[in-house]
């Protein structure tokens, strides 16, 4: 059967789920995301973030329902196809090939990016300058030539998402991208956020800190028990009361809710 969706969605969730014998981690979520958007997803640990993630990217097979990515049913299509299909993402683990310098860690995204799928490493000049200038941008050309596992987490971080960004994707999913960071390394992640919401790509994050949340999203969703329990403002998060039960608790009131 063709499944096809709606021409305004960029991303589409149809009844959604993820069931692992009785655990419904994800519980039929349906959600229509535009392009250009940027979400910011919220929920208590458990709540089946990480797992609907894994659903949209290609990681881990639904137990039912359908995902559309630009009208296209996805579900079965593997991740580095949809990374070239231009759906990128970062995990909550900070990764990267630590034996590897930052710029080959940049290379490889470039190179296996492209859509070449012959095996090996082929390097260009134009490879070459590609990843430099995507690391200037992000700040890391003058540690281009340092091991992975020898930068700041934050330079992690940002190569990471430098390497995700590479290939100009439509959406960009970002599994708790300032997790561990300190105020003043988080306000320059949400610099580069907003850098980056500026060129128009659709970003969507899952992140506990509320302060990232409410100033880089424009549109909040709140998971509980696999299901979605908010879908609206961030700002209007700290004024519903079921968000502030099973989620915020006090912290809704430090945001301004009742
Ligand atoms: N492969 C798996 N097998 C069995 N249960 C799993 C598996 N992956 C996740 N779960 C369970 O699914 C539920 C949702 O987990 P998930 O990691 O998606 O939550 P989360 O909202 O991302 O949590 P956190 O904020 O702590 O990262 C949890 O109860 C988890 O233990």
């Amino acid at each position: 059967m063709v499944v096809t969706g709606s021409v305004e969605s960029l991303l589409e969730c149809r009844q959604v789920k993820k069931h692992y014998g009785a655990l419904k981690a994800v519980d039929g979520i349906n959600l229509n995301i535009a392009a250009g958007e940027t979400i910011g997803i919220g929920g208590p640990n458990g709540a089946g973030k990480t797992t609907f993630f894994d659903l949209i990217s290609g990681l881990t097979a639904v137990s039912a329902g359908q995902v559309l990515f630009n009208g296209q049913a996805i579900t079965g299509i593997a991740p580095h196809k949809l990374f070239h299909m231009g759906m990128a993402r970062t995990f909550q683990v900070t990764s990267g090939f630590g034996s590897l310098t930052v710029l080959q860690n940049m290379l490889a995204s470039v190179v296996n990016g492209s859509g070449n799928e012959e095996a090996g490493l082929l390097l260009s000049k134009a490879h070459r300058e590609k990843s430099m200038s995507c690391l200037a941008e992000y700040g890391l050309a003058d540690i281009a030539d340092d091991l992975v596992s020898n930068i700041p987490v934050l330079d992690r971080k940002k190569l990471m998402v430098a390497s995700a960004v590479v290939h100009h994707p439509q959406i960009l999913l970002l599994d708790e991208p300032v997790g561990g960071l300190m105020p003043a390394e988080i306000d320059e992640f949400i610099e580069l956020m907003i850098n980056l919401r500026g060129k128009g790509t659709c970003i969507v994050f899952i992140e506990h800190v509320m302060r990232f949340l409410t100033t880089v999203a424009d549109r909040a969703l709140i998971m509980h028990q696999g299901k979605l329990i908010y879908d609206g403002t961030p700002p209007g998060m700290a004024a519903d009361p079921l968000v502030k039960s099973v989620y915020l608790g006090s912290e809704a009131d430090e945001m301004g809710g009742d």
